[in-house]
């Protein structure tokens, strides 16, 4: 069985709706499509959050009215019959009153916030499945909220969804399709929350490993994975072949078209990641799986380069750390203990750096760190560049190329040798632009 997840943009307009029906139909197979939000519905339901936080209802009003309006307009060109405008209609109406609702409870938690970003997901597959059915496709719709769940640590647990999954759909077994939302999951209390933004990629993933999928796709706008960031970068190309490893390493340092987590339950279950572009479906994507045979793949140095940003850089200082053992430890139980995961690491003798992307609790981090360490101001708005490809150590001449296109721009630290297939280095967020651009320039271009 196939996992087909469709992004935001692939469900956002009808006409993309229509086309969606004729793809996963075509091959008369089986498949669990996976549907993300209409393209800007999750950051309207986020604006209305935020009227609601700041008790400006007029305004969550005006905002609930003018996302109600472009689901109406939607709902007249999706179906051709009245059955299915009735049906259609329905829902929006049901899902919108359930958001009016949410805008009388005083005050508006984040429980609430949770509840009004999942509508999201919860409208578009309720369209589509009424669509499907106006259409006579054998299908149905699988509530995500009935087999996803995320622990206290906000981990997904997939042995639960592994098992809730294995009661429910062999009572599916007639339906050719059966559809269900991304990103939205239940939490250990049994409300209502999410994967973080992006993360229909990972539901489709982790039902993928769930249900040990021969294949995962993630349809998206543009035809596979691309050897550079293309909003910033001209003159990228798709890179056909990826492993798992180089896929992750891009997928966290920022290439957006993956949700950073999605790798992790393909490769623990082994099954392949393909990225398609809906719109072009004949277009070949990028096939990511454990090994890539093709030559050209393994044979090349360079593949792709992503950026991070929003990085924050700590520098550590210990006056003992020579000889010493057990200092590094005591610093990474301090980032344990504050649940917050470091990314990069440079040491010298007497210093460590560190970054991470996730400062909530830096000062609980810097104050106990503060206790057997001196510190420097922390580095705010750091850019974490990543270049992924074929390193081995027996490859001559990787670091020389690297540092030959970035050498005019400025460095702040470095990471190579962790992996084989990866060098990061950390830039001011200023440079981010400039380095992607150099990069593909010294890296890429014949
Ligand atoms: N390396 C990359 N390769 C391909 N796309 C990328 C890359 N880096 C960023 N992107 C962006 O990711 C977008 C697709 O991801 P996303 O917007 O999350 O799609 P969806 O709405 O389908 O989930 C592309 O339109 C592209 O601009
Ligand atoms: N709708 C959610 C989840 C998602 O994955 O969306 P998309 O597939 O369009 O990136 C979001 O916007 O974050």
């Amino acid at each position: 069985m196939h996992v087909w997840k469709f992004g935001g943009t692939s469900v956002g307009k009808p006409e993309r709706m229509q086309s969606i029906r004729t793809l996963i139909t075509g091959d008369n197979t089986r498949k669990i499509v996976v549907l993300s939000a209409l393209s800007g519905t999750t950051n309207g339901l986020l604006a209305i959050g935020e009227s609601l936080k700041a008790n400006d209802d007029d305004g969550a009003n005006a905002k609930i009215d003018a996302l109600k309006a472009h689901y109406d307009q939607f709902i007249g060109e999706l179906y051709a019959t009245d059955a299915g405008k009735t049906a259609g209609q329905q829902a929006v109406d049901n899902e919108f009153s359930f958001i009016r609702s949410l805008t009388r409870i005083k005050p508006f938690t984040l429980k609430q916030e949770k509840e009004l970003v999942a509508e999201g997901e919860l409208l578009s597959t309720q369209l589509f499945q009424a669509y499907l059915t106006e259409e006579g496709v054998a299908s149905t719709l699988l509530p995500a909220l009935e087999f996803m769940r995320i622990d206290a640590d906000n981990e997904p647990e997939i042995q639960f969804t592994e098992q809730r999954l294995a009661e429910m759909l062999p009572q599916h077994t007639d339906k050719q399709i059966i559809v269900t939302q991304g990103f939205i999951c239940r939490n250990p209390r049994g409300e209502v929350d999410n994967l973080k933004r992006g993360g229909s990629d990972y539901t489709a993933s982790l039902i993928g490993g769930a249900i040990r999928a021969d294949e995962i796709q993630i349809w998206t706008d543009i035809d596979g994975m691309h050897n550079n960031d293309p909003r910033i970068v001209k003159n990228t190309f798709p890179v056909r072949e990826l492993t798992f490893d180089e896929a992750a390493e891009l997928a966290y340092f920022g290439a957006k078209i993956l949700h950073p987590s999605t790798i992790t339950p393909a490769r623990m279950f082994g099954v392949p990641v393909r990225l398609k572009n809906t719109m072009d479906p004949a277009a070949p994507g990028t096939l990511i799986a454990e090994r890539t045979d093709a030559p050209a793949a393994s044979d090349q140095v360079f593949k792709a380069v992503a950026a991070k940003d929003g990085i924050t850089a700590l520098y550590i200082h210990s006056s003992r750390m020579l000889n010493a053992y057990g200092f590094l430890r005591r610093i990474f139980e301090i980032f344990e203990k504050y649940k917050t995961p470091v990314d990069m690491l440079a040491t010298s003798e007497v210093s460590v750096s560190v970054t991470i992307d996730n400062t909530e609790r830096i000062d609980e981090i810097t104050a106990e760190l503060s206790t057997f360490c001196s510190l420097e101001e922390p580095d705010y708005d750091q850019t974490i560049i990543c270049i992924v490809g074929n390193f081995s150590a027996d490859n001559e001449g990787v670091a020389v190329r690297v540092f030959d296109a970035m050498k005019n721009i400025p460095i702040r630290m470095i990471s190579y040798g962790g992996t084989e297939s990866n060098l990061s280095m950390l830039v001011h967020g200023t440079y981010k632009a400039q380095a992607l651009n150099a990069l593909n320039e010294g890296l890429f271009s014949v």
